[in-house]
């Protein structure tokens, strides 16, 4: 299912993407998975970014051994805000972190940029926080919870973006099982590629 394409994409959402899938790249170059996040305001400013780190931190999910103070993954409260973090595993939970504690306001009219379908426990974020548009690099190698956010009146881009693509078709390729296990399956099934 592929709820909207580039008809409805600017400029500036292809270049955050860009953003977001140099975080991607770099996850790939730790030996991570390659899924990039980007938060980004109405004017323009980037809140926060970050990469999947599930492999750098041997971390499931997002069982957070330290700092004491977080409850669960999308509650985390970071004492430095804006500084990237290793305290996270999912691209999107990564960049919301990195963007420390906010206002409910100041998500209010932000963008999340992000170089793959956002799985649910990223989407369940994305709506806690009442992000209102979504751009999607890619939702051909996974389809997360899009229906989810639309239903929700979230905004939806997809770019169907071909870069996004190879990085993760070549991970799944390479690390079927790694892959599978981000998204509790596996194996890599869930993959469409
Ligand atoms: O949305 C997703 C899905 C899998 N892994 C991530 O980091 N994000």
């Amino acid at each position: 299912m592929q709820l909207r394409t580039t008809a409805t994409a600017t400029e500036d959402d292809k270049r955050f993407m860009k953003v977001a899938y140099e975080e991607a790249r770099k996850g790939y170059e730790e030996g991570g998975i390659p899924i990039g996040a980007v938060l980004v305001s109405s004017t323009g400013e980037i809140l926060g970014q970050g990469h999947n780190l599930r492999i750098q931190n041997s971390s499931p999910i997002l069982h957070v051994p330290s700092p004491p103070n977080i409850y669960i993954y999308i509650y985390s409260i970071h004492p430095t805000p804006k500084t990237p973090t290793n305290h996270t595993t999912q691209a999107e939970i990564s960049t919301l972190q990195s963007a420390g504690r906010l206002p409910a306001s100041k998500y209010a009219n932000t963008t999340m940029y992000t170089t793959l379908s956002p799985c649910s426990m990223c989407t369940g974020a994305i709506l806690l926080y009442k992000i209102s548009r979504v751009v999607i690099g890619e939702n051909r190698t996974f389809m997360g919870s899009e229906d989810w956010l639309g239903v929700k009146g979230v905004e939806v881009v997809v770019l169907d973006d071909e870069g996004c693509r190879e990085l993760m078709e070549r991970f799944v390729r390479e690390r079927p099982g790694d892959w599978g296990e981000d998204i509790g399956e596996e194996g890599g099934e869930g993959c469409g590629c």
